[in-house]
């Protein structure tokens, strides 16, 4: 048998965790949870629940706990957390983890299998992204509002292609929705491109992803941050197709009108810590290391760093 382990049951994991679960009928995984707080109590008591766009299900995982060292030894970890908790998950991952221990990470970014190798040189780290729009609902429910769940990912970046071959095999056998690409970097920054712009934009204005779409001045900021980061992405050896700015934008309309983006719920509650770091200061760093301007992502970082106070 295999063990899987799901280290965040937020908006992503918790997906995930419940479709991987649901598809195991056979039990060939063993499938693990790591979750905290009242969160995981519900979990620990009814189950997780999905309320998706076709169904709703409630699944019961094999174990859900936030003691890592209680799990089976992962041979596959879904790594769903936040890029504030990041380092600190790596290292509690990094102690159950085996030269062949494989980290699909799902968070949003353009360096988070850098990111990881910071905290761990074991296993390997898959470069992905995730289409999904998902969040916790109340503790132990997780609702979807659009995305197909696709996970795109490709060969560790140095060890090469058997995990990600073999990572392929698990998520097929689980009708998990994903292509692998040798080399996702395209994909991944499409992605990014997509919600750095518009995670952005909804977080500064509180308004939602088709308030944006909708709004032809919010809508320019969007194409303008944009054009920007592909300019950035051409100095980091990303080429764009002409088009994407264009079908980028045009993303938003897959989504219901009143989905809000990840950033933005956490950028909402003022108790929370948010991803800004992931999608404003990381570009502003890399206009800064090349000397590019980036007029729209500066005047975004300010009305963010306003609206925090
Ligand atoms: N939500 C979405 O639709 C999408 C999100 N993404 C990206 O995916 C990543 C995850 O986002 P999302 O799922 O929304 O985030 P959430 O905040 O919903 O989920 C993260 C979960 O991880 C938990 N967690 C963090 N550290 C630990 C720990 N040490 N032990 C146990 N649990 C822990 C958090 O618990 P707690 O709440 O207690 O902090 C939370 O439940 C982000 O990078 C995001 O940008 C990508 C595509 C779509
Ligand atoms: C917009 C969305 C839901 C698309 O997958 C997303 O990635 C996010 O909110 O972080």
């Amino acid at each position: 048998m295999k063990n899987i382990c799901i280290y965040g049951v937020g908006g992503v994991g918790g997906y995930f965790g419940a479709k991987m679960i649901q598809n195991n009928s056979n039990n060939h995984y063993h499938i693990s949870l790591i979750a905290r707080g009242n969160h995981l109590d519900k979990i620990q008591k009814s189950g997780l629940k999905l309320i998706g766009e076709n169904e709703t299900v409630v699944v019961h995982p094999d174990m859900a706990t936030q003691n890592i060292l209680e799990i089976p030894q992962p041979d596959l970890v879904l790594m769903c957390v936040k890029s504030y908790d990041l380092a600190a998950a790596v290292q509690d991952v990094n102690r159950v983890m085996t030269a062949e221990t494989v980290i699909l990470p799902l968070l949003n970014g353009i360096n988070i299998p850098e990111r990881i190798r910071i905290d761990t040189d074991k296993g390997a780290v898959l470069p992905a992204c995730v289409y999904v729009g998902t969040h916790v609902a109340e503790p132990g429910v997780i609702k979807q509002k659009g995305g197909n769940g696709r996970i795109i990912f490709g060969d560790d970046r140095i060890k090469g292609a058997k995990a990600a071959v073999q990572t392929a095999a698990i998520l097929k056998e689980l009708s998990i929705n994903c292509d692998y690409l040798p080399n996702p970097d395209l994909e991944i920054w499409t992605k990014y491109l997509f919600i750095a712009a518009y995670g952005t934009v909804t977080s500064a204005t509180g308004k939602t992803l088709g308030e944006v779409y909708e709004n032809n001045q919010l809508k320019s900021h969007v194409k303008a941050i944009m054009t920007e980061i592909v300019e950035l992405a051409s100095q980091k050896g990303v080429e764009f197709e002409e088009m994407e700015i264009m079908r980028s934008l045009d993303k938003a309309k897959s989504f219901p009108f009143e989905a809000k983006t990840s950033f933005q719920r956490d950028f909402e509650n003022p108790l929370k810590k948010n991803e800004k770091e992931l999608f404003v200061d990381n570009l502003l760093a890399i206009a800064e290391e090349f000397k590019v301007n980036v007029p729209m992502i500066e005047h975004y970082n300010l009305l963010l760093q306003d609206r925090a106070q």
